[in-house]
């Protein structure tokens, strides 16, 4: 039912750029290719799973798809259609992202259920569990990298969309989380997988390459950045009381949605994942000179950066001094794994208190540097980032306040942020973490290493935000 591949290569290459989860929109497509194709339901609906290569400069990504294909496409599909009408007229199909389509998502629960593969694609249920498989998928909405499935009140299937080598670090930290009783990770039920040396690139490391992964879904659960945004907001709408002075009421506590105590209790859980994950990888300690070389990559990221975003530029003086600073202080530290992405958008609040998601680190990097090992000081610092990204986005982001009110938001902004920057530092040390406080040249060099990776994100992923990244710059480094 699929039409000539270079009619669909073609349909594919013009719509992959507008996907939110495609991870090169700062440049052109050189190059796509289909790496492996595989067929999991034959007939009408079909389903088909790719892997789509696809060069841009000289780095070859690998992106899957689950491609739907219909005679007549639904109106509840036409807004995930690939390309127009296709194919000759005794096989004409209409094409489209069938993660999107329930009908054809549920062959997936099936194949987890029953431990099946097809082709080079192998499905796998965790130890002892059992997958309902009557269950219909919605896909998230939420700001994501990836595209996860939502199967009725009860599971969620991530589905990477840029493939890395190797088993995925989401499942790999998970799965030994789960297992060493750390009660902060959803559980892992099932996972797919596609083998090595199947013909797709993706897969010529040897080993696996993890396409998704099925948990437990924490329906109950809100995530941070939504409760996070709803404080901020009524943080800017709580009024000073008639004849109060503007200027000195910065007292956040005084508003209805305060975060703080949420904060506190999020920094003392981290302290708790990031023991667990020490207990089940380990610690080493590296060297000073290992971190006057991790202060010099930090810089030469900045450099490049700088050159792709020019918006940068103005900052990079007094990031270079942060990164200066810590080198010239550099002494032993302690390594392990770490969370790697750690922000509000990775934990959820549930009843029983904060659980941490995604362990898959900063999709924007290679797969080796999201497996290096770090100071979980990094993780504190990606917090610290988000609640900055928190305390601005409604000003940042165009139309969400008045522009006569800026200033005023400004400053509200700037004492939100301070108030739960510091209620998460304190719950972290008081959980049994190093104390940000005393590690304050670490904080600030790991804070501005995040925010150049932000710049470089947003340019490539999500370019109307941007701005959020280089406004907070200009007031941590003024
Ligand atoms: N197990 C889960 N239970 C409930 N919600 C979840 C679960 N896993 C993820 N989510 C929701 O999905 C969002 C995106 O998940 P995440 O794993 O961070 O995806 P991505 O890597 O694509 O950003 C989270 O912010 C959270 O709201
Ligand atoms: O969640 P992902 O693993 O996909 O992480 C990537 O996308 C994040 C956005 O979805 C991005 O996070 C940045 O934006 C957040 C608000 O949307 C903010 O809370 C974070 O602090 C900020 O870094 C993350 O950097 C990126 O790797």
């Amino acid at each position: 039912m699929l039409p000539p591949e270079r009619d669909l290569v073609r349909d594919l290459a013009e719509w992959l750029p507008r996907q939110r989860w495609f991870g090169g929109k700062d440049g052109p497509i050189h190059d796509l290719t289909i790496g492996t194709a595989t067929e999991l339901l034959h007939g009408d609906p079909s389903l088909h799973h790719l892997v789509l290569d696809v060069r841009q400069d000289d780095t070859t990504d690998h992106y899957q798809l689950l491609l739907g294909a219909r005679r007549d496409l639904p109106d509840r599909l036409r807004h995930v259609e690939i390309g127009g009408p296709c194919g000759d007229r005794s096989a004409k199909a209409r094409l489209y992202d069938a993660a999107h389509d329930p009908d054809l998502t549920r062959v997936l629960l099936d194949a987890l259920a029953n431990g099946a593969s097809a082709g080079p694609l192998r499905f796998h249920h965790a130890d002892g569990a059992r997958i309902r498989t009557d269950l219909a998928s919605l896909p998230m909405t939420a700001e994501q990298s990836n595209t996860s499935l939502l199967f009725g009140d009860e599971y969620i299937c991530k589905l990477f969309r840029r493939l890395s080598p190797g088993v995925n670090l989401d499942l790999e930290v998970n799965l030994a989380l789960s297992r060493g009783g750390c009660a902060r990770v959803p559980a892992v039920l099932g996972w797919i997988e596609l083998e090595p040396g199947r013909g797709a690139r993706a897969g010529e490391g040897g080993e696996p390459v993890t396409l998704a992964l099925l948990s437990d879904y924490l329906h109950t659960g809100v995530d941070g950045w939504s409760l996070a945004i709803a404080s901020v907001r009524d943080w800017f709408a709580h009024t000073t009381p008639p004849g109060g002075d503007e200027w000195a009421e910065l007292d956040a506590s005084a508003a209805g949605g305060d975060f703080a105590a949420e904060a506190e209790r999020l920094g003392a859980a981290t302290a708790e994942v990031h023991r667990a994950l020490a207990d089940a990888f380990g610690v080493t300690v590296v060297p000073a000179g290992e971190v006057r070389a991790m202060a010099a990559r930090m810089n030469a990221e900045l450099t490049g950066t700088c050159r792709a975003v020019p918006g940068l530029a103005p900052h990079a003086k007094a990031l270079t001094e942060a990164f200066l600073d810590l080198a010239a202080r550099a002494g032993p530290l302690p390594v392990q794994r770490v969370h790697g992405d750690y922000h509000l958008g990775q934990v959820l609040r549930t009843e029983s208190g904060w659980t941490v998601l995604d362990f898959e680190g900063e999709p924007a990097r290679t797969q080796s540097e999201r497996r290096a090992l770090a100071h979980p000081l990094r993780d504190v610092a990606g917090m610290l980032r988000s609640f900055e990204y928190a305390a601005r986005f409604l000003i940042t982001r165009a139309g969400a306040v008045p522009s006569e009110s800026g200033p005023r938001l400004e400053t509200r902004a700037h004492a939100w942020a301070a108030r739960n920057r510091a209620a998460f530092c304190r719950g972290y040390a008081a959980g049994g973490g190093p104390d940000p406080a005393a590690h304050s040249v670490l904080i600030r060099a790991f804070e501005f290493e995040k925010a150049v990776y932000e710049v470089r994100y947003e340019a490539q992923n999500r370019p109307a935000w941007l701005a959020v990244p280089l406004k907070s710059l200009a007031h941590l480094t003024a």
